[in-house]
C-alpha cells in the first residue's frame, strides 16, 4: 500500500497572526512553504468564531495549495457549507463539533445523524469534493458511515493518544479492528487528532489502509524548536513504514 499522506493543518500559524492583528505570520507563505518541504496537503479548520482560521483565509489558500486542500468544520454551523461549496477543495471533512469547545472532542453518531448526512454528502460529492466524516472507532457507527455515502472516515485519535505511552498494542487494537471493517465496507481512511512524533510511527506501522494524516497542533510546537523544515521532514520519516 502507498504510504500514508500528512497534510499539516495550519490552524495554529493562524492563531499567531491573529494575536497581533496583522498578517505575520504570512498565512499563503506558510502554506506554500509548508508545500514546498514536503507537506501533501494543507488542512483548515475555520471555526464560526474565526479563533484562527478566517473565511477569508479558505478563499485565498484556494488560490495557492497545489497539493490537497482539506476543510474540515461542522457543515450546521456558521458560513463552512457555504463557503466549502464555492471553494470545492479536493476534500471536506465533517466534524460535528459545537460552539465553544476548544477543540474538536467528539466524532459523529452518524445513525442518529443518517439522514442529515446523507444529505450534506450527496451535495458536496456532486461538486467533485472527497467527502470524509470524524469518527470515533465504533463498530455501528462505521457501518452507518457508509450509508452515508461518504468516500472516507476520519478516525478521531484522541483516545489513541491519550492511550499511547501506557500501552500502545492496547490504544490501537478498537483501531485496527475499524479500520478492517470500514476497508471491507468500501471506506477510504484518514486519521487525525493529538497526533505527534512520539505516537506516529507507530500508527502508521500498525493501522491499515490509512491513506491521510492531518496533523496540526503538536507539529506546529515542534516547528517552534525544530524548524518547519525540518519538523515536516521528521513527521514524514515518521510515515514511512
Ligand atoms: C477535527 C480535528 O481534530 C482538528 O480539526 C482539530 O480540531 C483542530 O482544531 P483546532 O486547531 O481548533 O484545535
Ligand atoms: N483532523 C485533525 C487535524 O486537522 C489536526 O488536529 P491536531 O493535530 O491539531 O490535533
Amino acid at each position: 500500500m502507498s504510504q500514508t499522506k500528512l497534510s499539516v493543518n495550519i490552524n495554529k500559524f493562524a492563531t499567531l497572526r491573529n494575536a497581533r492583528g496583522a498578517n505575520n505570520p504570512n498565512l499563503i507563505q506558510v502554506a506554500q512553504d509548508c508545500e514546498r518541504f514536503g507537506a501533501q496537503g494543507i488542512t483548515i479548520h475555520p471555526r464560526p468564531d474565526e479563533r484562527h482560521i478566517r473565511y477569508e483565509d479558505a478563499y485565498e489558500l484556494a488560490k495557492i495549495v497545489t497539493t490537497e486542500f482539506n476543510i474540515e468544520g461542522n457543515p450546521q454551523k456558521g458560513r463552512f457549507l457555504e463557503i466549502v461549496k464555492e471553494i470545492k477543495p479536493t476534500q471536506v471533512t465533517l466534524v460535528p463539533d459545537s460552539d465553544g469547545v476548544l477543540t474538536s472532542n467528539a466524532g459523529w453518531d452518524t445513525i442518529k445523524h443518517q439522514d442529515y448526512l446523507k444529505e450534506i454528502i450527496t451535495d458536496l460529492k456532486n461538486l467533485g469534493i472527497r467527502v470524509s466524516i470524524f469518527i470515533d472507532p465504533i463498530d455501528q457507527f462505521i457501518e452507518a458511515a457508509a450509508t452515508t455515502g461518504a468516500d472516507r472516515i476520519e478516525f478521531y485519535t484522541e483516545s489513541y493518544a491519550n492511550n499511547f505511552k501506557e500501552n500502545p498494542k492496547k490504544a490501537i487494537q478498537k483501531y485496527v479492528q475499524c479500520a478492517e471493517f470500514a476497508h471491507k465496507l468500501g471506506l477510504g481512511i484518514n486519521a487525525g487528532h493529538d497526533l505527534d512524533l512520539d505516537n506516529l510511527n507507530y500508527l502508521a506501522k500498525h493501522l491499515p489502509y490509512l491513506q491521510e494524516v492531518s496533523i496540526g497542533h503538536a507539529l506546529v510546537c515542534d516547528a517552534l524548536y525544530l524548524g518547519l523544515e525540518n519538523t515536516i521532514g521528521l513527521y514524514k520519516r515518521a510515515l514511512k513504514v
